[in-house]
């Protein structure tokens, strides 16, 4: 458990960094810290481990105020990644995640062997360790970070603004691991980002820092995007926080409108008004929607991949709201299709079913 009580940064030029924080932070959690430049984030993070030392409060690892903690062993239990992994250039890959192992006194053999383990266990092919940190691209290097602070096996992960550096795509697959990651492996981490978006996929409670290094709200995405504490959180988590929203919500209250699919068999025989689809089934599975120029087409001796529309995203049962929504939306007849865990088809979704669900939740709300 990390706990910071009253705690206060106010830099030598008078700046406010970190205003009166009070926070717990359970063990075995991924918290985010989040506002916007300037707001204390990474100072309030660097208190942990001692890079900062605080003007008054305590803060607390494992009950045990760090001011009291040798820096050094201090920092042996807590795992440190920045922006651009910050690897050492003249050093291979193997033996970037290797050093901190070194220093405390693990064989150069075991370490390397160790760190062999540690880059596949971020995704990495072992096949780079031993590449300079150069020959690696950014989202590479950056997993190396990653595993370099887990070389220790430390209980606490320190992560500052890691995955900024890197494109949209990557950082979606960086994200993506460091959820499955800490599945696995539990850590209690401390993450600071610009992004509400990357803090609500990846954390369990969210810190919303506001200027002059003040905590505006410490909760759960959840809570934080449906009952925003102040104006200054609701103008920062955003105007499309209902959207987001709708990820935590069950999709199990929509009420199914009815859907009748065909084969391709079916298809010249219909006879469809403006703006009426018909789903088309190929082996028992969604293929994709025909309208009356599908089925013009299709009697014209086009074939079915040139007759039909592609369907957009399927809601499973049991899905969220957010994927219901999303079937709904991106299918071309405005009706999403639902299907069983099997993917046999049980049903459509309206955008106006998604939103019904909505309004009869916030009725009983109240
Ligand atoms: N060494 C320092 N001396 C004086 N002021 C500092 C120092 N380090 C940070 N500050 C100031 O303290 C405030 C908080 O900085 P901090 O880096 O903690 O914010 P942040 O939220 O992490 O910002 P960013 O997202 O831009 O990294 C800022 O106003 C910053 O200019």
């Amino acid at each position: 458990m990390i706990t910071f009580d009253s705690v206060t940064k106010t830099y030598p030029d008078g700046t406010t960094a970190v205003d009166t924080l009070d926070l717990t932070i359970e063990e075995g959690s991924f918290t985010a810290f989040v506002g916007p430049s300037g707001c204390g984030k990474t100072t309030s993070m660097r208190m942990i481990n001692r890079m900062i030392e605080p003007t008054s409060g305590t803060v607390s690892v494992g009950g045990n105020d760090v001011s009291t903690v040798n820096p050094v062993t201090l920092r042996r239990g807590i795992g440190y990644v920045i922006q651009n992994a910050g690897l050492m250039p003249h050093q291979r890959i193997v033996d970037n995640v290797a050093t901190v192992p070194v220093l405390q006194g693990v064989s150069r053999k075991q370490a390397r062997n160790d760190a062999i383990g540690l880059l596949e266990r971020v995704g990495l092919d072992p096949g780079l360790a031993n590449r300079f940190p150069a020959q690696l691209s950014g989202g590479q290097q950056q997993r190396v970070g990653v595993a370099r602070a887990l070389a220790a096996d430390p209980a606490i992960l320190l992560m500052d603004e890691p995955f900024s550096a890197v494109d949209p795509v990557v950082r979606e697959d960086l994200q993506n691991e460091m959820l499955r990651l800490q599945g696995e492996l539990r850590k209690t981490i401390v993450f600071v980002t610009h992004d509400i978006d990357e803090a609500v996929k990846l954390a369990d409670r969210i810190a919303i820092f506001g200027s002059g290094g003040r905590l505006h709200q410490f909760d759960t995405p959840e809570r934080l995007l449906a009952a925003p504490a102040d104006d200054f959180v609701s103008g920062f988590v955003g105007r499309d926080r209902g959207y987001r929203l709708l990820q935590f919500s069950s999709g199990s209250d929509i009420v199914l409108d009815p859907l009748t699919p065909i084969t391709e068999s079916g298809i010249d025989a219909l006879d469809l008004g403006p703006d009426e689809w018909r789903l088309v089934l190929v082996d028992g599975r969604p293929f994709g929607w025909v309208d009356a120029d599908g089925v013009r087409a299709h009697a014209g001796g086009a074939g079915i991949y040139d007759s039909c529309s592609a369907g957009g995203s399927l809601f499973v049962e049991g899905g969220t709201l957010r994927q219901a929504l999303d079937a709904a939306l991106s299918s071309p007849s405005g009706l999403g299709v639902v299907v069983d865990s099997g993917g046999t088809v049980t049903g459509g979704v309206r955008a106006a079913d998604v939103l019904g669900v909505i309004e009869r939740e916030r009725k009983s709300a109240r």
